[in-house]
Parts: structure tokens; C-alpha cells; sequence
């Protein structure tokens, strides 16, 4: 909901004659809390209703996390927007702890995704990882309650509900590689052809140094499969007309590792994606994800959910709510 004010409030400015209502909508990923993302399997969990609420005409743009974002959006469907950073920097957040490291042996950390575990892991391999899911608040309020020592959390959400007090360190890229888009908002569209060009309209809300920073990562996620169902990290900065791109894939307990890292013009943000996920390949990178997603399906098997090497292909059609349309 900040992300659709905010986006509000900038199309106010741009365009005064123009009203702007918000929706609230909430998605599976929203819903499932009792399952970490990369258990529930499937891609776009937190973006399909808006696609669907799109394809029906009831809304005529939706406002993402871009890390929630699948790399390829289903046909019809476009970005017409990504919107400058936030910071794009991990948070530890704990009552008591000052950072990771000032952690006591067999102390629980809270995260439900796969890259921070196996990021913590290989570098804290005595601490305890327990999934932690839901909105903010219901995180915050979990570390609170004792049940955790501490969690860890994009500092971009913090940042945004004006909580960056909570962050009690900021997870360097050097040891905690962010995810693909983490930090960044979309504006997503359906190309509907009733003669309204949102794209254009849209356009001045881009801004260029994160878009091309996003475009050279998501191209590293997407080479992979992306999902959340595999640890995977890539990160870019853009410095003028200069790129710098980082990526990593590993296994859940951080025991194998390849990383990589490329610089060249920003304009080749693509290329540059495409480049080091090369070199991943070449450390390894692929086994690596194979063995994360054999892990994931016994685990899913023995839980009685959707195998994950199944999950991370492409959506079906109508596999799902919204059959048929563009939005499933
Ligand atoms: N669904 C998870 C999600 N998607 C985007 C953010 C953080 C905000 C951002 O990266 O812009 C989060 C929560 C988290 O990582 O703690």
C-alpha cells in the first residue's frame, strides 16, 4: 500500500487533472503464511491477481516489489515503469544483538528466503535458521514476541514505513549479495489496445541508472529459471555510464558456492547479465541449482507439496485461478 501511494502521489504531480483510486488487493503470496516461498513453488505469487484484476479492466496498472516480479511476464502484459532504489541492502534487525556476528552459537535467525539462509550459513554456520514469513509488521512483531534473536529483512521496506531504526546493521553486498530488483518498485500494465498509451504516460517515472541495474540482474535470474526456489543473487551498480555486476547461486546450507562479477558500459545492462551468468556456469552454477531443487522436491515429497523442479518451469496456462487469461 506505501508503494501504490507513492506511485499515487507521482502521478498526481505529473498529471494534476488526473484521479488515481488504489485497489487493495491481496495475493497468494500474501495468504500462504504458513509455508516459506520456496515450498509453496510456482512463480508470481505476488503479482498474478493484479495481472488478473488487469485483464479484466478493474485496474489499469499494478505496483510490484520488483523482486516479486518474474523475469518473463506472461504475454500481454508489460513494465512500463522501474522507479528509482531504495536501498537495496539487507537489515539484521535483532532487540538484543548489535549484528550477525555479536550472535551467540545456536541463536535463531529468522528469514524465509533461500539466498539469506544460505548466505548466513556459510559464513555463521552456528547459527539456526527458522522461517519467517509475512507482511512487516507480523515479522517485526515475531522477533518481538522472543521468538527469534534475530531477523532479517530488505532495509527498503523498513526504510519506506519509517522504521529504519529498527535496522541495527546494514548487510554489506560483500556478504550479503541482495537479491535480483531487491530495493525496487515496477509499474506493471496490460497492453490492452484501447488506445490509451500507459506506456508513454508511464515513462517519465523511469528512472534509468536502477532500470539498467535491474535489467542486467533479472537477466541473471532469468538465465537460472528464477524462482524463489533457489538461492540466487545478483546485484548491480550503476556509475555514470559504468556497470558493475555481481551474481551468486548456491546451495541452502552455503557449503557450495560460485559467485562472479563483470564491469562494462551500463548500456550493455543485458550482455552484461548474460556475461556472468557464463561465469557461474562455469563454476559449477548449474549443478548447484540442480542439487538446491532435488533438496527442495524431497523435501516437498515428504511434506506432500508441488515438486519444485515441476514449479520452476513456466506457468501453464489456466493452471491456476484466472484460467485462460492473459493474468493465469
Ligand atoms: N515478498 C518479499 C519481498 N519483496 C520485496 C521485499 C522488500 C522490499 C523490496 O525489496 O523492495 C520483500 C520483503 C523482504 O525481502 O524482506
Amino acid at each position: 500500500m506505501w508503494q501504490a501511494e507513492h506511485v499515487r502521489a507521482r502521478l498526481s504531480a505529473l498529471y494534476p487533472q488526473c484521479s488515481v483510486e488504489i485497489i487493495g488487493m491481496t495475493t497468494r503470496g500474501d495468504q500462504i503464511l504458513d509455508r516459506t516461498l520456496s515450498k509453496v513453488g510456482g512463480k508470481g505469487l505476488f503479482v498474478k491477481e493484479l495481472e488478473v484484476a488487469m485483464a479484466e479492466g478493474r485496474a489499469d496498472l499494478a505496483v510490484h516489489s520488483l523482486k516479486d516480479v518474474p523475469m518473463e511476464l506472461p504475454e500481454g502484459f508489460a513494465l512500463a515503469a522501474v522507479l528509482e532504489r531504495e536501498d537495496p541492502r539487507d537489515a539484521f534487525v535483532s532487540n538484543d544483538y548489535a549484528s550477525l556476528d555479536a550472535l551467540p552459537a545456536g541463536a535463531v535467525v529468522g528469514t524465509s528466503s533461500l539466498r539469506r539462509q544460505s548466505l548466513i550459513a556459510a559464513r555463521h554456520p552456528h547459527l539456526v535458521i527458522k522461517p519467517l514469513r509475512g507482511n512487516l509488521d507480523t515479522r517485526l512483531g515475531k522477533l518481538d514476541r522472543g521468538d527469534y534473536a534475530a531477523i532479517i529483512l530488505a532495509a527498503a521496506g523498513l526504510k519506506r514505513l519509517g522504521l529504519p531504526q529498527r535496522i541495527r546493521a546494514l548487510l554489506e553486498p560483500e556478504t550479503s549479495l541482495p537479491a535480483a530488483g531487491q530495493g525496487a518498485m515496477a509499474i506493471e500494465i496490460a497492453e490492452r489496445g484501447d488506445g490509451v498509451d500507459l506506456m508513454r504516460l508511464l515513462a517519465p517515472l523511469n528512472h534509468l541508472p536502477t532500470f539498467l541495474a535491474v535489467t542486467a540482474e533479472r537477466k541473471v535470474s532469468k538465465v537460472f529459471g528464477g524462482s524463489c526456489q533457489v538461492p540466487l543473487a545478483a546485484h548491480a551498480t550503476v556509475d555514470g555510464e559504468d556497470m558493475f555486476l555481481r551474481a551468486m547461486v548456491a546451495t541452502p546450507d552455503g557449503k557450495r558456492v560460485a559467485s562472479a562479477e563483470v564491469r562494462g558500459p551500463a548500456a550493455d545492462a543485458e550482455r552484461l547479465g548474460a556475461d556472468v551468468a557464463e561465469l557461474l556456469r562455469g563454476q559449477d552454477a548449474v549443478e548447484i541449482l540442480a542439487a538446491c531443487l532435488a533438496e527442495a522436491d524431497a523435501a516437498g515429497a515428504a511434506a506432500g507439496g508441488q515438486p519444485a523442479a515441476t514449479a520452476a518451469a513456466p506457468a501453464a496456462p489456466g493452471d491456476d485461478a484466472g484460467g485462460g487469461r492473459p493474468g493465469a
